[in-house]
């Protein structure tokens, strides 16, 4: 059986996915020693077992090490594979280089994450520039998608909703909830002239006056864009809206700001939060018992250890055709690389 392992703080988040999937939940020990340097002890069997490493990435800085070391331990303890299930997955909005000579955060973070892990499973990741997760992840990686329920949590919530994107990033989203729950949809337009500072500029929404505005989002980090987008909505005779976000980072006092300003705030629990009200949990099961079944099916059909020379002469394994393989169906994206018997590699 898989073993579910949470890195502190995502306990909670870890037990509702051990406890949906019919995993067993694991346990690591971890402390700071005095001069700050980090100690980690993982106090389950993970010996020949496929291992998640639960770990959402808001605050990076302080956790990433920790999830290196704890890495390592599981392999020095033979496990067979090690994943992260990352919720939320950090460092994906610097995209390229602005200004002379910064960073390009989200190119060092993937390298590094994919230098650890075998596998990343995570949600919604702010791909604004880059067209998938592999244009970054050298590992296979599954995005998944909130999309759908955030779309049903409106649909039970929110009467005559008025589903509202605050910039034209966030119109993929906000249209595929809107055409899930039969709701009109609009998108604001946003400029944004640093970390802290960011104008909305709302179209002429009058047509929709007396629905309730939902304002949706992927994430809320500094809490500018919704906050900006809240404080207009009232100029064209709204009431305030719903914000309904993926993930609630909520940095400093953004949280308390937006609520000023709004009439309810949910977010899903991929960043664990007060405002948390959609549990990603059945989402994420999904997608792993899919990938189980992948595993499956390739251990079943393994072909009998054949003499390297001859393998490396097959080339690309096929399937029998009676029994088709189960990973073409999926909850999100998946950039998954199938482990090919026949070019060295071992099915699991
Ligand atoms: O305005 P804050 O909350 O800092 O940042 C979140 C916004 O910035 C964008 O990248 C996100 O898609 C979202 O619209």
């Amino acid at each position: 059986m898989r073993l579910i392992l949470p890195l502190p703080g995502n306990e909670t988040f870890a037990r509702d996915l051990a406890e949906t999937g019919g995993w067993e939940l694991g346990e690591i020990e971890t402390r700071r020693f005095p001069d700050g340097e980090t100690y980690v002890r993982i106090l389950s069997d993970v010996a020949d077992r496929r291992v998640d490493l639960v770990c959402t990435l808001a605050r990076p800085d302080d956790g990433f090490l920790r999830l290196a070391f704890a890495v390592d331990a599981a392999r020095s303890l033979g496990a067979r594979e090690v994943s992260l299930v990352a919720p939320y997955l950090a460092y994906m909005r610097q995209d390229r280089r602005f200004l002379t000579g910064e960073a390009v955060t989200s190119k060092t973070f993937a390298r590094l994450v994919s230098s650890t892990f075998d596998r990343l499973v995570t949600v919604d990741p702010h791909l604004h520039r880059y067209p998938a997760l592999s244009a970054l992840y050298t590992i296979p990686t599954e995005t998944l998608h909130a999309a759908p329920l955030l779309a049903d949590w409106i649909a039970v919530e929110v009467e005559k909703p008025l589903v509202i994107g605050p910039d034209e990033e966030s119109e993929q989203w906000v249209s595929a909830i809107a055409a899930r729950i039969g709701a009109p949809h609009a998108v604001l337009r946003k400029i944004r002239h640093g970390d802290r500072s960011v104008d909305v500029e709302l179209p002429d929404l009058s047509q929709w006056s007396g629905l309730r505005p939902v304002l949706v989002d992927d994430i809320a980090s500094s809490g500018h864009t919704l906050i900006e987008a809240a404080r207009k909505l009232p100029l064209q005779g709204f009431s305030r809206p719903v914000c309904v976000v993926v993930h609630g980072v909520f940095a400093e006092d953004s949280y308390a700001r937006l609520l000023a300003v709004a009439e309810r705030i949910v977010s899903s629990d991929s960043v664990q939060h007060v405002s948390n009200a959609i549990r990603l949990a059945p989402l994420i099961v999904t997608s792993i018992s899919a990938d189980e079944k992948v595993s499956e099916y390739l251990v079943r059909h393994r072909r009998p250890p054949e003499p390297l020379d001859e393998v490396e002469r097959a080339g690309v394994d096929s399937f029998p055709a009676s029994d088709s393989p189960p990973w073409t169906s999926g909850v999100g994206s998946k950039q998954t690389r199938i482990p090919r018997q026949g070019k060295g590699e071992r099915a699991t």
